[in-house]
């Protein structure tokens, strides 16, 4: 898949053989720049598909960026799912930890205590719709001209539970 090195001796450590289906499939057409619209059953490496393309695709854009920007926003329903998206992230940037940078703003803290975090501008921001909206419109989270990729988990529970408008919003 051309992966960069580092994401591929990470991937070696956790003794990841073989891509699963969904990352096989999915992974080029996001280093493609496609929009893909991807499902597969409960624990069969999602959270890799997107996961790893995105820290590859940032990888590459720093190669050339002249200042530190947001160039992803993962979203997910609940805090547990933003912690297991930053898990998966923590796993997969073991070698380019400095390169890549993320925060989980999941609302397990006031809204107000995560705002620093968010100042030093990292690469991905992980957070539930609600409190992703909140960031925005406090100010504290500035993506107009900077952001790359929007991750959406578990789309399907997002519909359902009602998060459409708030996507709606952090779309606009
Ligand atoms: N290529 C791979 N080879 C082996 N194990 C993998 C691979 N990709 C992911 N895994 C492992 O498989 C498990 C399930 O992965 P993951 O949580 O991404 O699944 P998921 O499809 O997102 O599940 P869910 O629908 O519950 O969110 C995790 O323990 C992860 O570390």
């Amino acid at each position: 898949m051309g992966l960069d090195d580092r994401i591929l001796e990470a991937i070696a450590r956790l003794r990841w053989g073989e891509p699963t289906l969904i990352q096989e499939k999915a992974i080029p057409y996001v280093l493609e720049g496609k929009d893909v619209l991807a499902k597969a059953r409960t624990g069969s490496g999602k959270t890799g598909a997107f996961v790893i393309p995105t820290i590859h695709k940032i990888l590459e854009w720093k190669r050339s960026a002249t200042e530190q920007m947001v160039q992803a926003i993962m979203l997910a329903p609940s805090k547990e799912l933003c912690r297991q998206i930053k898990e998966n992230l923590s796993q997969l940037t073991t070698l380019c930890k400095r390169e890549v940078r993320f925060i989980d703003v999941s609302p397990t803290v006031p809204l107000e205590a995560q705002r620093p975090l968010l100042v030093d501008k990292p690469d991905i921001v992980i957070g539930t719709p609600m409190r992703i909206l909140a960031h925005l419109n406090e100010g504290n989270l500035m993506v107009k001209t900077s952001l790359k990729m929007l991750v959406i988990d578990e789309a399907d529970l997002m519909f359902a539970f009602d998060h459409v408008k708030e996507i709606q919003e952090i779309l606009k």
